[in-house]
């Protein structure tokens, strides 16, 4: 064994403090100077390979008593080749007659530094324009430094492995498109990816100390799933994991995620995965809606007349259905005033299916047929749990109709609280689901229709004076049979074509006497009345032409004298009627010349046309 003098130690130890308090370059420099410095000789590097492999470049490269910037040369033709080949090398002297193009230098001593798999990593070597004395000394002492410089050139590629390793599992987590985080018990989260962020609303910096529940909103349902999401832990990805319901932190907005969590080997912080099924659960939820929406018109369907058919050519009719007409075309909340049977509903639906939102549904709802504690959440759904009985979600009707139009039959029944929250969401254009939060725009036009006189209703404090005022923006009244008793006719002939062939039974037409009775009527159950009327008589009928007789109509007196008054007295009309018919009927209906009614009658025929009209006296199909 080798021993070394105090002279070496004292060197050895210099070396030592010298790049004792450094790492990497640093430590590099500092010892590639100290090795000059102990063995005399003014100049020294140490190199790595390049990534071609011809090439070393310089980490530290000390020369006549100054650091050199990084070099960097080819191996080809120098002693650098032959230490990189595994070899120490030492050149006393005269090295450049093996390698002329090391011109002016003398002599020089390489040894290459390898990792610890004896992989050469690089060289570290001397040189001198002078001899270098063959002493055993220097290249013990050389050796050293070598082996300290090789150990820290193996520090610093492991550094760097380690740095890139980090780097890509970095990339690996942050590019992922499944979302993770990592959070403490509490789950305060520590560290977020880029899909994580995303998906949750939250910037970089947000991530530190951000508590996931508090993106929970706080529904009964929403809490539930959250309890649910907290009992699912550990249970892995294999799982179906937990359907969440949070808010985005930057909006607001609704997010649904799939997650699981699972603890780590400290158990202290839990590793969360979670993926965005935002679109599929609002797929689902349209899905819901539109099974409901079909499942409602199919049951409307199933209750449908003919409601195309608005039939009637008096002035009156006429005259609303052209406002009908003007007022489908806008957006304008629709108060429809008339008694029961006038075609409120019909005229609802016609508005709807003259406007633009005709491929839009039309909702129904009739106020008077809900219990009042039903009402708020028919027209605006409820959540899973809002109250005893609420067993699932339930959407409403204003979600039903939303880019269509919601018809309120009977809006004058809703009960005052109900009442308010309406007007609110008229106002507003949104609304909330009962037992939700979660505030759903609407873009819903409304028609309401009443057989009660509304502003009675006001008067009375039964209804909200600034509802009444926000549903009767365009007003329409459907008049009373009575004062169309010229349509009845055309009602009769439409009727018996509705009924007869269902009830299976061929009718032409009604006998004259008949039909005069029924215009004599004053029908305080209008349409419906008639459509009643004539639905029986059909049943009875044993011939072609129809007939009503007096038994079949109700005595009328003014007990069945409904809200809306008539405008004339009609016990007179129906008097003057019946001698105009009368007279008509003898007449063959000629109006005109020496066998016609007016000259009986002792009328002008013009006068005889316009009472005729104005009592709504028509020839029918038995009359022609
Ligand atoms: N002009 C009309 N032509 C043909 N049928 C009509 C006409 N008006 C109403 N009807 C028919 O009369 C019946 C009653 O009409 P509708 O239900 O629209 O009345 P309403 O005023 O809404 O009644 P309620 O106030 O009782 O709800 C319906 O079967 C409808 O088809």
């Amino acid at each position: 064994m080798q021993t070394i003098d105090s002279s070496e130690l004292s060197i050895l130890q210099a070396v030592v403090e010298g790049t004792l308090q450094t790492t990497g370059d640093d430590f590099l420099r500092s010892l590639v100077r100290n090795l000059c410095l102990a063995t005399g000789v003014p100049n020294g590097f140490l190199a790595e390979f390049t990534e071609s492999g011809t090439r070393v470049r310089s980490l530290a490269f000390w020369t006549e008593g100054e650091f050199l910037e990084h070099q960097e040369w080819d191996l080809l033709g120098t002693p650098c080749e032959d230490v990189l080949r595994g070899n120490l090398c030492h050149y006393p002297s005269e090295l450049n007659k093996k390698f002329p193009h090391e011109q002016g230098v003398e002599s020089y001593l390489g040894v290459p530094l390898r990792d610890s798999g004896g992989r050469i990593l690089g060289h570290l070597a001397l040189f001198d324009q002078k001899a270098m004395p063959e002493q055993p000394k220097l290249l013990y002492t050389f050796k050293i430094f070598a082996a300290r410089a090789a150990a820290e050139l193996n520090r610093l590629r492991m550094e760097e492995q380690l740095r890139l390793s980090e780097k890509r599992y970095r990339a690996l987590f942050d590019e992922a498109p499944i979302a993770y985080v990592n959070e403490d018990r509490d789950t305060r989260f520590l560290q977020a990816n880029h899909a994580a962020l995303r998906i949750l609303g939250i910037s970089p910096e947000q991530v530190p100390g951000i508590r996931g529940i508090s993106l929970v909103p706080d529904t009964p349902e929403a809490q539930a799933r959250l309890r649910a999401a907290f009992a699912s832990v550990d249970k892995g990805t294999d799982s179906a994991g937990v359907v969440l319901e949070l808010r985005r932190k930057d909006n607001g907005r609704p997010v649904w995620i799939q997650w699981w969590s699972k603890a780590d080997l400290s158990g202290q912080f839990m590793r969360t995965v979670f993926i965005d099924i935002t679109e599929r659960v609002l797929m689902e939820q349209e899905q819901a809606k539109l099974q409901a929406q079909n499942q409602y018109l199919q049951e409307e369907i199933k209750s449908t007349h003919n409601f195309d058919e608005i039939v009637g050519r008096s002035p009156v009719l006429q005259s609303l259905l052209n406002q009908v007409q003007r007022v489908a075309q806008t957006d304008a909340s629709v108060l429809i005033q008339g008694e029961s049977g006038t075609g409120k509903e019909l005229i609802a639906r016609a508005i709807h299916f003259a406007g633009k939102r005709k491929n839009q549904p039309l909702i129904k709802v009739n106020c008077a047929a809900l219990p009042s504690n039903l009402i708020e959440s028919e027209l605006f759904g409820h959540e899973k749990g809002a109250f005893t009985g609420a067993v699932n979600k339930r959407i409403g009707r204003f979600e039903l109709a939303e880019g269509g139009t919601l018809f309120l039959d009977e809006v004058g029944e809703i009960p005052l609280d109900i009442q308010v929250k309406l007007l609110r969401v008229l106002q507003e254009r949104e609304f909330e689901r009962v037992g939700g939060q979660t505030p759903i725009k609407m873009n819903v036009r409304v028609i309401t229709a009443t057989n009660r006189n509304l502003l009675l209703e006001v008067a009375e404090k039964n209804f909200r004076e600034d509802l009444f005022y926000r549903l009767n923006v365009f007003p329409l009244t459907t008049p009373p049979l009575r004062e169309r008793l010229e349509d009845i006719p055309l009602l009769v002939d439409f009727l018996i074509g509705k009924f007869a062939p269902k009830i299976g039974k061929k009718i032409t037409g009604i006998d004259p006497k008949s039909l005069q009775r029924l215009q004599g009527y004053r029908w305080p159950g209008n349409i419906r009345e008639l459509e009643n009327i004539i639905e029986r008589a059909i049943i009875l009928a044993d011939a072609s032409t129809l007939e009503i007789n007096p038994d079949q109509l109700p005595q009328t007196d003014l007990e069945t004298t409904p809200d809306f008054a008539p405008s004339s007295d009609a016990s007179l009309d129906s008097i003057a009627r019946e001698h105009i018919l009368g007279v008509l009927e003898q007449s063959r209906w000629v109006i005109e010349g020496p066998n016609g009614a007016a000259i009986k009658l002792e009328l002008k025929p013009s006068t005889l046309r316009y009472r005729m009209q104005k009592l709504g006296i028509v020839k029918t199909k038995q009359q022609t």
